[in-house]
């Protein structure tokens, strides 16, 4: 459920007229909604009440600091990928032994940004990386906590892009080599091996590659710990899909999931961690757009927006499927037709869909993404020199602009000219 509902034949976030915020910022733009996020933030905190847990939102799906400001005061803790989403995290006052350190690739500057500032843990994901984080820590006299990411070969069913718990994917450690790796690991003094970590995808949209990978996890904690490991947090990743259209195929609630982990895992008495991003942030906001025109081409109607692929890439790169609104109810019984919707960017790819059905609509008239808020604002671009929208944050009857439009200023003179020209 989420708090974008027509209400007098208008679309709202929460108490506010979608129209009334394009009025004030322009279009396009994302909004969010305070309630839905911390909504969706607590179903996945009660589903896993009773054991010892903490959701680390990960914040790639959408990292405004009015955002994780919203999720870190309810007491999420946050998954980082970088050095920068780390700063995001501390700056949005989440504290160090809140925050976890995913990601294949971190360097040995990230590494020491997060143990002087504070970690919960980090998720190691290779040998030479195991290597670079004991030298780190040594290098600082501390030691670094640390799960070891475990690729359990398991095929999430969800889109190849966003698949990761493949053995040929780039993630973890291929879980036969485990006991070997976390031997190595144990042997290292920087290092404190406190647990597993596995995260097998995105978008999943059933129970049963979870409940495959995490029995995989189970068994690994028993052979870990008879090998001499104290083996006392498993991090769960995130993953669990969002339904991005109202059919009736909705995907499992966080409630399912919880009971799901409860059952794999709950005999072990290991502390819990999940990482869930989409399902805290995708249905909590919209893309509001403006139809620029309605051109008649060779046997379809456009709809040209003003928003485009550098605003949402997810048509584009994944074939994704967003619901696409109209801002003022349409009235029953009104007729649809087929329209390609379309962004002004200069490829045939900057298409959000085909021949989707809609009532008649005009230049003029708003339109909204649904679903937008997971992966949208955080993966546009200025390509075409097109601004990064605005983000507007609602919360119950007021709204406030969470990231201001640039000017073309701005834009321009972020550039800098060498001198010899
Ligand atoms: C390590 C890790 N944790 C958590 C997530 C969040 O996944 P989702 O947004 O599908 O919940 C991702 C992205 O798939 C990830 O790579
Ligand atoms: N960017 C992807 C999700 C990637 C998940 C990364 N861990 C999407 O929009 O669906």
């Amino acid at each position: 459920m989420d708090h974008f509902l027509y209400r007098d034949g208008a679309l709202y976030a929460e108490d506010v007229p979608l129209a009334e915020i394009a009025a004030s910022v322009g279009t396009p733009f994302y909004v969010y909604s305070t309630a839905t996020l911390e909504r969706h933030y607590r179903l996945f905190d009660e589903a896993l009440e009773g054991m010892d847990h903490l959701v680390c939102y990960a914040m790639k799906a959408a990292s405004n600091q009015a955002i994780l400001k919203t999720l870190a005061a309810l007491g999420a803790g946050m998954d980082v990928v970088s050095g920068g989403e780390y700063l995001r995290a501390k700056a949005a006052g989440v504290p160090g032994d809140r925050i976890v350190f995913s990601g294949i690739g971190k360097t040995t500057d990230e590494m020491r940004l997060a143990l002087e500032g504070g970690i919960r843990q980090f998720n190691v994901e290779s040998e030479p990386e195991m290597i670079a984080l004991n030298a780190a820590a040594l290098d600082l006299g501390v030691r670094a906590p640390i799960t070891v990411r475990v690729n359990p070969d398991v095929d999430a069913k969800t889109h190849a892009k966003i698949a990761t718990g493949k053995s040929e994917n780039k993630f973890g450690i291929p879980i036969a080599r485990a006991r070997a790796v976390y031997a190595q690991a144990a042997a290292l003094p920087g290092l404190d091996v406190i647990g597993i970590d596995v995260h097998i995808g995105s978008q999943l949209t059933e129970l049963a590659p979870f409940a495959l990978a995490y029995a995989k996890v189970a068994e690994l904690t028993e052979t870990l710990r008879a090998d001499g490991h104290d083996i006392r947090r498993l991090d769960l990743g995130g993953g669990l899909g969002i339904p991005y259209t109202r059919s009736n195929s909705a995907p499992p609630l966080p409630t399912e999931y919880g009971a799901l982990i409860r059952d794999t895992l709950g005999h072990l008495g290991c502390e819990i961690e999940i990482e869930p991003g989409r399902l805290v942030a995708g249905n909590a906001g919209l893309l509001v757009s403006e139809v620029i025109y309605v051109k008649s081409g060779e046997g379809r109607d456009f709809l040209i927006l003003d928003a485009a692929m550098n605003d949402l890439i997810r048509p584009a790169m994944y074939d994704a499927w967003h619901d696409i609104v109209p801002v003022i109810e349409p009235e029953a019984g009104t007729e649809q037709q087929p329209y390609d919707i379309v962004g002004p960017v200069c490829e045939s790819g900057d298409t959000f869909a085909k021949q989707r059905m809609m009532p008649p609509l005009v230049a003029g008239d708003l339109v909204a993404f649904r679903s937008a808020g997971a992966y949208g604002a955080v993966m546009s671009s200025e390509y075409n020199t097109r601004p990064m929208i605005p983000e507007v944050l609602v919360h119950e009857h007021q709204f406030a602009v969470i990231r201001a439009r640039p000017t073309f200023d701005e834009m321009i003179n972020r550039d800098t000219i060498p001198e010899w020209l």
